[in-house]
């Protein structure tokens, strides 16, 4: 080992701050703005033994600014003295970048390679969050990103043996739970955006306050914003609360005289209104969702050029879950210089989804626009359908958009309702995911962790009885776990993807139909959320003759298809995607994820096969695969014309984005979405004698309602008894 390598300091040893640079801004003294002495510190990185880079005495002089820093021995100290600690504070304060910084400096460097640990993990709720600061603090710390610092995430990850600090998102720890169950690889666990009560993250807190009383030397770190820290304090048992201040100027709150009709003209307007009318400063805005999102920014792009020279330049910046970290890194990008050198100033605007409530902190933005609406995932237990739905935020919610401003200077929040209505109409706070989700993959992961009696597992909000039955119900049908609830061997395999059970049966299914490199590239194309890229109204009539291309009279399943081999055959060509109105970054994802769950797949043995592309079974093949996974998600069409699903007789439509050029007496669908009426949606079309074929013990008359499906399911039967009773 390099000698400069070499440490002093052992785990839990507070590490004085006198590690500082004389190249920072030191006053007379030898300290720095906050008072810390640097007169001492190594001109060495103790992690690479490089000399630092004049960009990390840059980063640090910011760093020592933000707010924790002014915690950082008390939060040391606190983590000496304690096994688990609940930090609160508010967006912007450090927390996410600095905390894990701080704990590493408690660790022994030659041991962490010594014992080839990951010492800390730091985990996120969403991806995007866990690739992007992985890669700021890699920045900070003057290392490359995948070596001394990494991430980890759902199909993607960068680390390496020399990885001492990990960014994960809660659900790759909850996996690697599965394989180490007292986690020995890491010494801390930094859970960030606790508060956001993800379902991964509300399980994680059930596994971890076991693992804690197994392990004596695992410290927990629990980040929450402030308002909903007590709670994990009494989960804890009191552990001891760091409050972290964060906001430091006032931020002003407007509401609207009357109720907006259309949130999404009345957001574009008040971004238009404030760059006309405000002082300098960047706008954050809160939509729903990728589409709208990029349908706002080309349109404020559109309405502020048409503005020309009354109005200064602006960058439009979309944020939500699926973009690149690289793309990400515009939204800490400065505004736009002025056009001309007495020319008026440039403006950034932010356009996101919830994401930015929480995980993302926007140092200049001084106006949030905020119309009070988000995606919400709802899941219906009864009819065992997951869906998104558009609805209005919690009062909570709303205090964390009004509080992404504020730090750096007084910030302006413009509330697209009525005070009357966040008054009487907002629920207080958002029900955590575990009550609203399916829970069918969360309760594979808990038998695999070995956890039998869900109905006693400590978790901080239990889910619903009625969704915990449906979960087992479901995995029961799908032979996942046997009749007295423990796992199979087949569930034992799907529980290694990290995905939907259905999705994992379909590609168990796969090889024995012969398509298992078919059913991987539409696995992978049903995890993103669309494929087709939407401009606005004017190009619809192209977009639509493009998607016609693709079109599969079977089904949105096979068209789905379509559009990745067109891919493939076109090299993943970016022009061929803009050309043809695919999203090529989708496609891009969507090939990552094949990749890695094909590895997944030759991991577990499992034969990666095609039928001949001009066999006649070579389409029905994977209908019939499709079906292994979806048996459960089948409806029939009814005499009176509409379509009744299987076992929950809900009446259901075809939703019209469908490329059908039938009204198939069968189909599979993916989700169920209320709109003017209930749609299903990505709909394939199956045959009623694959229903009895394939799954026999889901299509058991003796339980199945009555209804016109099951007069034809008789008649099925009854056939299949006849032909068989006539070979023998
Ligand atoms: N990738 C990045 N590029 C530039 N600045 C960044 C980046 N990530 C974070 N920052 C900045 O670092 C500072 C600290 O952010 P950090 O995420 O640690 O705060 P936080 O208290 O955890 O907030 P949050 O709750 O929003 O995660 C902020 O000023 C933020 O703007």
């Amino acid at each position: 080992m390099d000698p400069k390598r070499k440490s002093k300091v052992s785990l839990f040893d507070v590490v004085d701050e006198a590690t500082f640079t004389t190249k920072l801004n030191i006053d007379d003294g030898g300290t720095t703005a906050h008072g810390f002495d640097c007169s001492n510190m190594s001109p060495v990185n103790r992690w690479n033994g490089c000399p630092y880079s004049q960009r990390y005495y840059d980063m640090l002089q910011k760093r020592t600014r933000l707010p924790v820093w002014h915690q950082k021995r008390e939060f040391l100290k606190a983590l000496k003295d304690n096994q688990v600690l609940i930090i609160a504070g508010e967006t912007g304060s450090g927390k996410t970048t600095q905390i894990p910084q701080f704990v590493l400096e408690t660790i022994d460097v030659e041991s962490a390679y010594k014992h080839k640990r990951f010492m800390v993990v730091c985990t996120q709720p969403h991806r995007l969050a866990a690739m992007s600061v992985s890669c700021r603090v890699a920045q900070e710390m003057d290392v490359t990103i995948g070596e001394e610092v990494g991430y980890s995430v759902r199909l993607d990850d960068l680390i390496s043996d020399k990885t001492v600090l990990m960014y994960l998102t809660d659900g790759m720890l909850l996996r690697e739970a599965i394989n180490d169950p007292l986690l020995w690889r890491y010494k801390v666990i930094i859970l960030d955006e606790a508060n956001e009560r993800s379902l991964a993250t509300d399980v994680l807190l059930g596994v971890l306050k076991g693992v804690l009383k197994k392990r004596h030397d695992l410290k927990l770190v629990v980040i929450s914003e402030t308002h909903k820290a007590k709670k994990f304090q009494n989960y804890f048992f009191g552990a001891p609360l760091i409050k972290v201040p964060g906001r430091l100027h006032p931020v002003e709150i407007f509401y609207t005289q009357e109720p907006e009709r259309d949130y999404l003209e009345a957001a574009i307007r008040t971004v238009v209104q404030i760059h006309m009318c405000e002082p300098p400063g960047g706008i954050l805005v809160f939509l729903t969702g990728e589409q709208e999102i990029e349908d706002a920014c080309h349109k404020i792009t559109k309405e502020v050029s048409n503005m020309g020279d009354e109005v200064g330049p602006v960058k439009v910046v979309p944020l939500y879950s699926t973009l690149t970290p690289l793309m990400l890194n515009k939204i800490y990008e400065p505004p736009p210089s002025p056009l001309t050198k007495d020319g008026l100033a440039g403006r950034k605007i932010v356009v996101s989804t919830n994401i930015a409530e929480t995980s993302f902190s926007i140092d200049d933005i001084v106006y949030v626009i905020d119309p009070g609406f988000a995606k919400q995932k709802v899941y219906n237990p009864r009819v065992r359908v997951e869906s998104s739905f558009v609805s209005p935020i919690s009062k909570a919610s709303a205090h964390l958009r009004s509080g992404c401003v504020g730090r750096t200077q007084r910030g302006k929040c413009f509330r697209l309702y009525t005070e009357k209505s966040f008054k009487n109409d907002l629920q207080p706070k958002t029900y955590p995911e575990i009550l609203r989700s399916n829970i069918a993959h969360t309760v594979l992961t808990l038998k695999k962790l070995g956890i039998d009696d869900l109905i006693h597992f400590d978790f901080m909000d239990p889910p619903a009885p009625e969704a915990l039955m449906r979960a087992l119900e479901v995995l029961n049908y799908l032979g996942a776990l046997d009749d007295n609830g423990n796992l199979t061997k087949l569930g034992e395999i799907l529980s290694e993807f990290p995905l939907d059970p259905h999705i994992g049966k379909m590609l168990v299914a796969s090889s024995k139909f012969n398509c298992s490199n078919e059913i991987l590239s539409i696995s992978a194309m049903l995890s993103v959320p669309n494929c087709f890229v939407q401009p606005g109204k004017a190009q619809k009539a192209s977009v639509d003759k493009a998607k016609a291309r693709f079109r599969h009279i079977d089904g949105d399943h096979l068209t789905l298809l379509n559009v990745y081999h067109a891919y493939k055959q076109n090299n993943e060509d970016e022009s061929w995607c803009s050309e043809n109105f695919v999203n090529y970054r989708a496609l891009k994802f969507a090939d990552n994820v094949r990749h890695q769950l094909a590895c997944i797949m030759i991991r577990l043995n499992l034969k990666l096969c095609s039928t001949d592309l001009n066999n006649r079974d070579y389409y029905t093949n994977i209908r019939k695969a499709l079906l292994a996974g979806y048996f459960m998600q089948v409806a029939h069409l009814e005499s009176k014309g509409h379509y009744l699903t299987m076992k929950d007789n809900l009446v259901v439509h075809l939703h019209p984005s469908n490329c059908l050029d039938h009204k198939p007496e069968w189909v599979i669908y993916n989700e169920c979405v209320l709109t003017s009426k209930l749609f299903i949606q990505t709909v394939t079309d199956v045959r009623g004698q694959w229903l009895v074929e394939i799954a026999p013990h889901y299509y058991d008359l003796d339980n199945f309602p009555q209804c016109e499906a099951k007069q034809l399911l008789k008649k099925i039967y009854k056939k299949k008894v006849e032909t068989r009773n006539k070979t023998r």
